[in-house]
C-alpha cells in the first residue's frame, strides 16, 4: 500500500511540469474540461441523494443505519402507486376483510397473503426485502403474489410516515404483522437487527394502529422460542416464558409484553401466535430442513446437533398450510379494537396461541426422511448443541388454539417434507448439483 502511494506521487512523465509546449496547453484545456464535467456529475449526485431520498425526513438516523440491509428504501408517492394499493386492498367477497400484511415477501407472509386473496379478502403487503437471506427468493415470492393480485409496498416497518400513508389510503380492518428478524442463532451476529425489527418495528406498527381510525385488529407472529429453558412438556400458553435462551426469543417475549401494554392503554385487539418451527415450500433458506436439503444434494456434510449425554434434539415441526389455517382463523375470530383517536373506549381482546403440530421429531429423523425423499445419503456430522440460543426440544400443547380457533394440524413431517422437496427441486432444479 505504502509502495503504491509512493508510485502515485512520482510524475509519470519525468519533467512534465516544466514543459510549456502547445501540446501541454492542449492537455491543460482537456483537464479543465474533464474537471468541469466531473464537477457537474458530482453535484448531480448530491442533488439526487438529498432530494430523492424518501427516508431523509421520516426516519431517525439510528433507524436508517440499522435498516441498511434493506436493499431499497420505500418509494411512496404518486397516484399510480396509490392506485395499485387500492386495487390490491379491494375486498371481493361478501364478508371479506381488508388486511395489511407486513413481511409479505417472507415465507409465512407470502402464504398467508395468497390465502387471504384467494378467499376474496383485500390484501396489501409491506416488505423491506432485506438481505438476511437471498433476496431473489423474496422477489420470486413477490412475483407469485403479484400474479394473484397482491401488491407489496417496499418499505420498512420503522418508516412511520409510510405506515401512516398506507392507513390514509386504505381503512385496514386487520393487520397481520409478520415482518420480523427471524433466526435463533443469527442473533449473536447481529443483535441490533432484532431490536430494530422485533421491538422498534413492532412499536411503530402498534403506534400507527393505535392512531388509526378505525383501529384495526392485529394478529402478529410470536414464537415457540419464548418457552426457552422451560422443561414442562407439552408447552402450554400458561407455562412460564421468562427464561429465553436467545436474544431472538427475548425480543419475541418483549413483543408479547408490548402487546399487553397497547391492549391495556389503547384498546387495541391483539393476538400473538407462537409458531413452532414452520417449514414447507417457499421456506426460509436459513432453516435447518432447507439448508440440509441443499447440502445433502451437494454432498456436503451437515451438522446435526446433539444435547449432552447423546440427548436427542427435537422440534415440533409445523407445516406451512396448517400455520396458514391458524393465521386465518386468528384473523376471523379477532374482535374489533375498542379505541379511537388514540384513546381506549373499553376492554379489548388480548390473546396468545401456540400454533404447533404436537408431535416433536428428532432432528436425526428429519435427516432420515430427507435422505429417503432425495434418494441421497447424507454426510452426517454429529455436533454438540451450541450454546447460542438453541433449545433442546419444543412441543406444543394446542388445545387452546383448537378450542378458540378450530385449529387442527393435519400434515405430518414426512408428507410436508415431500411437498417441500418437490418444490425445492422444481425451484432450484439442477442448480443444487452444480
Ligand atoms: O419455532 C420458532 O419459533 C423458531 O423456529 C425456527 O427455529 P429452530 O426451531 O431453531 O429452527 P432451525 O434453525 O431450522 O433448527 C431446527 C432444528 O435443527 C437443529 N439444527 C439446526 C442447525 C444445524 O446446523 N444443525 C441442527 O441440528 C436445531 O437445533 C433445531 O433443533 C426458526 O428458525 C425461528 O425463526 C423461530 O421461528
Amino acid at each position: 500500500m505504502s509502495q503504491m502511494k509512493h508510485i502515485d506521487n512520482i510524475p509519470s512523465t519525468p519533467g512534465k511540469f516544466k514543459e510549456k509546449s502547445p501540446y501541454n496547453r492542449l492537455r491543460l484545456h482537456f483537464s479543465l474540461t474533464k474537471l468541469t464535467f466531473w464537477s457537474f456529475v458530482f453535484l448531480g449526485l448530491i442533488f439526487v441523494f438529498f432530494f430523492r431520498s424518501p427516508s431523509s425526513s421520516s426516519s431517525s438516523p439510528a433507524a436508517s443505519d440499522l435498516s441498511r440491509r434493506s436493499l431499497r428504501t420505500s418509494s411512496y408517492d404518486g397516484p399510480a402507486w396509490e392506485k395499485r394499493i387500492k386495487a390490491s386492498a379491494k375486498v371481493r367477497s361478501h364478508s371479506g376483510i381488508s388486511v395489511l400484511v407486513t413481511g409479505a415477501a417472507g415465507f409465512v407472509g407470502t402464504h398467508v397473503s395468497a390465502a387471504l386473496k384467494r378467499r376474496g379478502d383485500g390484501v396489501v403487503g409491506l416488505d423491506n426485502f432485506n438481505d438476511y437471506y437471498d433476496p431473489t427468493l423474496k422477489r420470486a415470492r413477490q412475483a407469485l403474489l403479484e400474479r394473484t393480485g397482491v401488491y407489496i409496498v417496499e418499505g420498512d416497518i420503522n418508516d412511520v410516515a409510510l405506515l401512516k400513508k398506507l392507513f390514509d389510503i386504505v381503512q385496514f380492518s386487520h393487520v397481520m404483522h409478520l415482518a420480523a428478524q427471524a433466526g435463533v442463532r443469527y442473533a449473536m451476529e447481529n443483535p441490533g437487527s432484532y431490536v430494530h425489527s422485533n421491538i422498534a418495528g413492532l412499536v411503530n406498527v402498534l403506534e400507527v394502529c393505535k392512531n388509526a381510525n378505525p383501529q384495526p385488529a392485529i394478529v402478529w407472529a410470536s414464537s415457540s422460542s419464548v418457552y426457552g429453558l422451560n422443561t414442562k412438556v407439552p408447552f402450554s400458553e400458561k407455562d412460564r416464558t421468562d427464561q429465553p435462551a436467545s436474544l431472538y426469543a427475548a425480543t419475541k417475549k418483549a413483543g408479547e409484553e408490548i402487546a399487553h401494554t397497547y391492549n391495556h392503554i389503547y384498546g387495541l385487539s391483539l393476538t400473538g401466535l407462537r409458531f413452532f418451527t414452520v417449514y414447507g415450500p417457499w421456506g426460509r433458506p436459513d432453516m435447518a430442513y432447507f439448508f440440509f436439503t441443499r447440502d445433502i444434494l451437494k454432498g456436503k456434510s451437515i451438522p446435526i446437533f446433539e444435547a449432552a449425554n447423546h440427548g436427542t434434539v427435537a422440534r415440533d415441526f409445523t407445516y406451512i398450510d396448517d400455520i396458514v389455517k391458524g393465521c386465518l382463523a386468528a384473523l376471523d375470530t379477532a374482535e374489533k379494537s375498542t379505541g379511537s383517536g388514540g384513546k381506549k373506549k373499553g376492554p379489548a381482546q388480548l390473546r396468545v396461541f401456540n400454533l404447533g403440530n404436537t408431535s416433536p421429531v428428532p432432528v436425526s429423523d428429519l435427516v432420515s426422511i430427507l435422505e429417503r425423499l432425495l434418494k441421497v445419503k447424507a454426510k452426517r456430522s454429529v455436533m454438540k448443541l451450541p450454546r447460542n440460543g438453541d433449545v433442546q426440544f419444543t412441543h406444543a400443547n394446542i388445545s387452546f388454539a383448537k378450542r378458540e380457533l378450530g385449529y387442527k394440524p393435519t400434515t405430518d413431517l414426512h408428507t410436508g417434507l415431500k411437498k417441500f422437496v418437490r418444490w425445492y427441486l422444481s425451484y432450484y432444479g439442477d442448480e443444487t448439483k452444480k
